[in-house]
């Protein structure tokens, strides 16, 4: 992989040229795919910004967030890829989404069967630019404030994912349980930043991935902390193998 051979050099040229290390960030590549009008963008938006977005507009190509947290000590830079879910917008940049790829989010609408009845094209899309085996995923489905609009409900999505092996989460980029609006959503809704910690605990048990220099201090108002064997998704998280 071009990215892991160049953050290599990278390496080896800083421990020559310094005296001391500077410190190094993994970062780590998420990519966020469903229909258009799930919620990536919200969803992203909520992990990393920490809020709901007063307004979206359809991504065009590709959106970029990223969000420093400390894991057991170690910062990681999480980079979550939004990508457009209308295929007009999303042609050009395909190739693109689908490099050095650390895990994937399928995202539905639990509001939308036809959002749930899409996840296998999109299974087939991940196939098709040759993901591999070893590449987490997950299954989120959004909005499940709208509880009086559900329409695909917990147990056939639980089919779904079990039969693809993948953990499934359902919450509210909108309302997450945890924000103390008042409002009673399904009560087994997953919290927002609890999904995309889990899904950053388990990519930082895996190999080195690519470094970057972290510049003293940056470490701010944005990071969160995980510890190892207290989030709450994580019980729920099953990693034995991917579609
Ligand atoms: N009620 C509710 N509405 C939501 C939630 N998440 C997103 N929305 C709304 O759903 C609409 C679409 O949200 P986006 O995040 O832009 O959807 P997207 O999947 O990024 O759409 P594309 O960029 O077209 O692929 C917006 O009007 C959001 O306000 C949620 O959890 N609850």
């Amino acid at each position: 992989m071009a990215s892991v051979e160049s953050s290599m050099e990278f390496t080896s040229s800083l421990t020559v040229s310094s005296h001391l290390p500077p410190p190094r960030t993994r970062i780590f590549k998420i990519i966020v795919i469903g229909d258009s009008g799930v919620g990536k963008t919200c969803l992203t938006y909520r992990f990393c910004a920490g809020k709901f977005p007063e307004k979206t507009e359809a991504t065009i190509g590709v959106d970029f967030r990223e969000k420093l947290i400390e894991i057991d000590g170690e910062t990681i830079k999480v980079q979550l890829w939004d990508t457009a879910g209308q295929e007009r917008f999303r042609k050009s940049m395909v190739q693109h989404y689908y490099r050095n790829v650390h895990a994937v989010v399928f995202v539905y609408d639990v509001t939308s069967s036809a959002s749930f009845r899409s996840l296998p094209a999109w299974i087939e899309e991940c196939k098709q630019h040759a993901l591999g085996q070893e590449v987490p995923r997950i299954l989120v489905g959004n909005k499940c404030d709208l509880q009086n609009s559900v329409q695909v409900g917990t147990d056939l999505a639980q089919q779904f994912a079990d039969a693809h092996s993948m953990p499934l989460f359902e919450t509210s980029a909108k309302n997450p349980s945890s924000d103390g609006s008042g409002d009673s959503i399904r009560g087994s809704s997953d919290h927002v930043e609890a999904i995309f910690m889990t899904v950053a605990h388990k990519l930082k048990s895996q190999k080195p991935l690519i470094l970057s220099q972290l510049p003293r201090g940056v470490l701010g108002g944005d990071t969160v902390t995980l510890i190892r064997g207290r989030d709450e998704g994580e019980e729920k998280v099953s990693w034995t193998c991917s579609c």
